[in-house]
C-alpha cells in the first residue's frame, strides 16, 4: 500500500512535492494509490471525507494513515501517543499557521480565518508578531473574574434585544445568526467596552472590516495613558505593543482578528449545544435547578460558574459529538529535516498532517456508548472522582471540565497550540446557558428532529438554517 511515483510527471501542481513525500514517507494509504484512482479519491473526498477518515481510523486506530486530496496527501495522525507528539511539538517544528493556510483556500476552518486572512490582507506583521494572542492567553484570561460582571450583563441586554419575547408567546429562530449577534455583542464588551459592543453597524462590519473599531482605536491612542478607558481588549494590548504597534490600524487588525477568531468558534459551539438542549428536553429542568441552587449560594460571579458542573457537563459532551469535523490540530512539517514520531513514522519536510478528532470522540474504547449523548456523563465523573479522592484525600484536580484538554477531547486542540480562548469561551457560554435555563424555555421547531450539520469535505458547520422556539420562562 505504499505510493506509486510514475505519473507524478503529469501532476500539475505541487508534482516536485508530492515525490519528495513518495521517496520518503513510509505511510499506508487509505483509498487508491494509483494515479487516475488518486486524483479520483481526491475528488471523492469533498464528498466523503469522515467515511475514508472514519475507514483509516478503523484500520490505524494507533497510527498514521494518509488520504489523497485534491492536490497533496492528508497525513492523518490516530491514537494517543502519535497526537501526544502532535501536541508537544513546537511552532517551528509543525506549524499550525502553515497548516491552516493551505486549507484556506477552499474554505474556512472555524478558527483559521485570523491565522490567513493577515497573509493576504493585513500584512506579514500581524502573522510574525502574534502579541495579541498573547494577550488573549495572559491578561484576558486573567481579567475574566473582574470582567465577568460585563459579560454577565452583556448577556442579559443582548438575549433580551435580540429575543424581544413578550408574554407567553413562543417565536422561532435560526439559531446560528441569532447566536452570533448575542455572541458577538458579548465578546465585544470585553474586547472594546461600551457603547460600541452594541454599535449595529460595528457588530455587522466586523467581519468585513471594523471601520468604527478604527475610529474608536484612533480616539483611545489620542488619549494619555490616565485617561483611557476601561478594562479591556485594546487597553491590555496598548499596554504591551510595541510603539510602532499602537497605531490607528495594527490595532484594529489585532482587534478584527481576535473577533474573528473568537465569534465564530463560540456561536457555532453554543448553536449546536441549543441544538442539543431542544433535542434532550430532559436536560433543562436538571440544569436549571442547578443554576438556581448555585445562584441561591454563591450569586452570579465567575466563582459561582465552577460550581455549575451539569452546565459544563452538557457543553463538554455537545463538544465531543459535535466537533467541527473529522480533522482537527492541522499542521505543517517545516523543519527541514522533517518529523520524526515516537513509532517511527517519518514525515518529510512540506507534508500535511492533522489528528483524527472525531473518530477519537466516537471510539467505544475511550467513551462508553461513544454516540450517544449524554449530556451530564462528565458531571457524574465528576462526582466519582471528587468521592474517590475525598477517600484518598488526594486532591487530583478533575480533568474533564469544559477548559480541559485531553488526546481524546480536542474540540479546543490540545498541547502547545490548545486554544487560548477557551477560559473566555467556557466562561462566556457557561454564563450564556446558566442565563438561558433560567430565563426561558426551549423547544425544537420539529418534535424529535435535530437540524443536521452541513458537512462539507471533513468540515461540519452547524446547520445555519436549523430553527429552536423560545418563550420567556412560565
Ligand atoms: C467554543 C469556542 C472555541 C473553539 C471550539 C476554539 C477552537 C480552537 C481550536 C481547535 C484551535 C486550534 C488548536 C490546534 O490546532 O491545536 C484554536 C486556536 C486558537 N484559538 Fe480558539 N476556539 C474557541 C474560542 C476562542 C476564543 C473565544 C478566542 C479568543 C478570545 C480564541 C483564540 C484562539 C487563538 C488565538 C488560537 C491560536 C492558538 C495558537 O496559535 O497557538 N478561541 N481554537
Amino acid at each position: 500500500m505504499t505510493a506509486r511515483c510514475d505519473w507524478l510527471s503529469i501532476w500539475p501542481i505541487k508534482a516536485s512535492l508530492i515525490i519528495s513525500h513518495c521517496q520518503l514517507a513510509n505511510v499506508p494509504i487509505v483509498g487508491s494509490s494509483g494515479f487516475f484512482a488518486s486524483c479520483w479519491d481526491g475528488f471523492r473526498f469533498i464528498r466523503h471525507a469522515p467515511e475514508f477518515i472514519q475507514r483509516g481510523y478503523d484500520m490505524y486506530p494507533e497510527g498514521i494513515f494518509r488520504v489523497a486530496r485534491l492536490f497533496r496527501w492528508e497525513y492523518v495522525v490516530c491514537g494517543q501517543k502519535l497526537i501526544k507528539d502532535i501536541a508537544d511539538a513546537p511552532e517551528h517544528v509543525l506549524s499550525l499557521t502553515e497548516g491552516i493556510e493551505e486549507v484556506q483556500d477552499i474554505y474556512f476552518t472555524s478558527y483559521s480565518p485570523v491565522l490567513i486572512l493577515p497573509k493576504f490582507t493585513m500584512g506579514r506583521e500581524i502573522v510574525e508578531n502574534q502579541y495579541h494572542f498573547d494577550v488573549v492567553r495572559t491578561t484576558l484570561s486573567r481579567n475574566l473574574h473582574k470582567c465577568f460582571p460585563d459579560v454577565r450583563d452583556e448577556i442579559i441586554c443582548a438575549f433580551d434585544d435580540v429575543l424581544e419575547l413578550e408574554g407567553s408567546e413562543w417565536k422561532s429562530y435560526p439559531v446560528l445568526p441569532t447566536m452570533m449577534t448575542i455572541v458577538a455583542r458579548v465578546n465585544n464588551r470585553l474586547f472594546v467596552g461600551l457603547p460600541l459592543c452594541r454599535n449595529k453597524a460595528y457588530l455587522a462590519n466586523n467581519v468585513a472590516y471594523t471601520v468604527d473599531a478604527m475610529r474608536s482605536a484612533n480616539k483611545i491612542t489620542l488619549l494619555p495613558p490616565f485617561l483611557r478607558p476601561q478594562n479591556d481588549f485594546i487597553s491590555w494590548m496598548l499596554n504591551v505593543a510595541d510603539e510602532d504597534q499602537k497605531a490607528v490600524l495594527p490595532l484594529t487588525l489585532r482587534i478584527l482578528s481576535v473577533n474573528m477568531v473568537s465569534v465564530h468558534t463560540s456561536s457555532a459551539a453554543f448553536t449546536r449545544a441549543l441544538f442539543d438542549l431542544a433535542t434532550y428536553p430532559e436536560y433543562l429542568l436538571p440544569m436549571r435547578e442547578e443554576v438556581e441552587h448555585v445562584m441561591a449560594e454563591e450569586g452570579w460571579s465567575k466563582t459561582a460558574l465552577n460550581s455549575m458542573v451539569k452546565v459544563d457537563s452538557f457543553l463538554r459532551e455537545s463538544q465531543r459529538l459535535n466537533n467541527n469535523g473529522s480533522l482537527e490540530m492541522r499542521r505543517k512539517v517545516i523543519a527541514k529535516e522533517g518529523f520524526r514520531f515516537s513509532d517511527g513514522t517519518f514525515l518529510p519536510c512540506d507534508s500535511y498532517l492533522a489528528v483524527a478528532a472525531r473518530p477519537t470522540h466516537y471510539d467505544e474504547s475511550k467513551y462508553e456508548n461513544a454516540a450517544k449523548f449524554d449530556g451530564f456523563r462528565f458531571a457524574r465523573e465528576r462526582a466519582d472522582h471528587q468521592a474517590n479522592n475525598e477517600a484518598n484525600d488526594n486532591q487530583d484536580v478533575f480533568k474533564r471540565q469544559m477548559i480541559s484538554t485531553a488526546v481524546d477531547h480536542l474540540p479546543f486542540g490540545t498541547g502547545k497550540h490548545a486554544c487560548p480562548g477557551r477560559f473566555f469561551a467556557a466562561t462566556e457560554l457557561k454564563a450564556m446557558m446558566a442565563h438561558l435555563v433560567l430565563n426561558y424555555d426551549v423547544k425544537p421547531e420539529v418534535e424529535g428532529i435535530r437540524p443536521a450539520d452541513i458537512g462539507f469535505s471533513e468540515r461540519l458547520f452547524a446547520n445555519p438554517a436549523g430553527r429552536v422556539r423560545f418563550r420567556k420562562r412560565q
